[in-house]
């Protein structure tokens, strides 16, 4: 398949948003593997391993998958995803919106000219710096999640203006996504509980405060979650709560913010959020519950973070040492839990393949293992890897375009890998390796 078919294979996919590889990965007989056409054999050499490699089609095409889903919602990605100056300049040519959920992030945005109007400001434990810096920004929204923050808001808001603001409810709906990533049920930190009536006081707060538009709520269920019941849940449990406020106030708010946390597959015949049937069953249980209670369809929000990068990205390693166990390898590679620290946090599994070599050997079950020192520096459990495997060949592993740039340390004193995005069968780097000398760049010495 030449370059351009191989695009328009990725702009046409929607449904087919399945498997951990991004839909411009190819796999050849020979052992080599090209993404967007360009092998990764030769990503390595140029740019050196590890590497987060980006099919920036694939991404774009996912972006332009989710506005064609639901045409009348808008669309905002979750920046603590994976975010870039290329990466927030791709959002906004696309036409998403953008998630930010620290000044840092909103910087970032800010350095691209991405559209205030467009970004939607989070964070539990917003810095006063923080809130200034959105509200002077200008962002659209601003989302509430205490009832502290609501006066604190009201009152650095320029006189004449007025902001926008979402309030962050728990609607109480577990989508049984692993421990650490589960935002949805009551006793946990984001969030105004409905149930304690904390929910309702900062609607009255808020619609007290003249400088404060509501414009509606919000919720996040979680991370992960690959069935689109919960959403649906979750949806009919928040139009309930727009009722609630136009029977308590009189006041019919025009939004509804449903979060993020679609779930995409990590190994092979895993599965993701099929974004098709979210589309269809958030859609009509909006609509349903709306008509039901007599309100007004409210205008969706989504805010799908991995979902749009996630498969997008893999990340390159080189072999460094292999050991051979008595029931398995260990493959030690060049990276490790500093670049992604996935599986050390939540157990989470990957897919790995051994590429840029054909190799005749039998498959071993292997663990990739990585160079921090840390028994728990594990980057693929039980995966099958060629017996002959050895140091200086490739590995690269799938779907690791989000929460593994974002969420990368320098443990040890590793440089943050670099990030090459390819498109149309070039590759160019949009984020730099971290050296050394950039490391030690905040350390002022004695
Ligand atoms: C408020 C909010 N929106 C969106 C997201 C994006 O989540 P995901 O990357 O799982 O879609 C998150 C992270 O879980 C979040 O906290
Ligand atoms: N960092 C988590 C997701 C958290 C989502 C942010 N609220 C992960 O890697 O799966």
């Amino acid at each position: 398949m030449c370059v351009l078919e191989q695009d328009q294979a990725a702009n046409g996919r929607t449904a087919a948003m399945a498997g951990p590889w991004s839909a411009g990965t190819r796999f050849t007989a020979d052992g080599g593997a090209t993404v967007g056409g360009v092998p990764l054999t030769d990503i390595a050499t140029r740019f050196g391993t590890p590497a987060y490699v980006i099919d920036e089609t694939d991404l774009r095409a996912r972006c332009r998958a989710y506005r064609a889903a639901l045409p009348d919602a808008e669309v905002v990605y979750a920046a603590k995803a994976f975010l870039c100056r290329a990466m927030a300049s791709w959002v906004r040519e696309e036409g998403l919106g953008l998630d930010v959920a620290s000044g840092g992030e909103l910087a970032v945005a800010a350095s691209v000219g991405f559209p205030a109007e467009r970004i939607v400001f989070h964070g539990n434990a917003k810095t006063p710096r923080e809130l200034a810096a959105a509200v002077e920004a200008g962002v659209g929204r601003i989302v509430v999640d205490t009832l502290a923050e609501i006066n604190h808001l009201a009152a650095i808001v320029p006189f004449g203006r007025r902001q926008k603001v979402l309030i962050r409810v728990i609607p109480d709906i577990d989508a049984g996504a692993h421990r650490a990533i589960r935002t949805g049920g009551e006793d946990q930190k984001f969030g105004m509980s409905i149930a304690s009536g904390a929910a309702a006081e900062a609607v009255a707060r808020t619609l007290g405060q003249s400088s404060l538009e509501l414009a509606g709520l919000h919720c996040h269920l979680g991370s992960q979650i690959v069935t689109p019941e919960p959403f649906e849940r979750a949806a009919r449990v928040m139009v309930e709560q727009l009722a609630q406020i136009r029977d308590t106030h009189g006041v019919t708010l025009p939004e509804l913010d449903l979060g993020g946390g679609h779930g995409i597959p990590y190994l092979d015949g895993e599965r993701g959020l099929d974004l098709e049937s979210y589309a269809r069953r958030v859609d009509d249980a909006v609509r349903a519950q709306a008509a039901w209670l007599g309100l007004p369809v409210p205008r969706l929000i989504i805010e799908p973070g991995r979902a749009v990068s996630g498969p997008a990205g893999l990340t390159l390693y080189r072999v460094i040492t292999v050991k051979r166990g008595l029931s398995r390898i260990f493959v030690a590679v060049d990276g490790g839990m500093s670049d992604n620290p996935r599986p050390c946090l939540y157990g989470a599994r990957y897919t790995a393949r051994m590429i840029g070599r054909r190799s005749g050997a039998a498959t071993r079950a292997a663990t990739v293992v990585g160079h921090h020192c840390e028994a728990g520096d594990t980057l693929a459990e039980d995966v099958e890897l060629p017996a002959d495997i050895r140091p200086g060949d490739l590995i690269a592993v799938a779907a690791t375009g989000a929460y593994h740039h974002s969420m990368a340390s320098t443990y040890n004193m590793t440089g943050r890998p670099p990030v090459v995005a390819v498109a149309s069968g070039r590759a160019r780097l949009v984020v730099r390796r971290e050296e050394p000398a950039d490391l030690m760049l905040r350390d002022v010495g004695l």
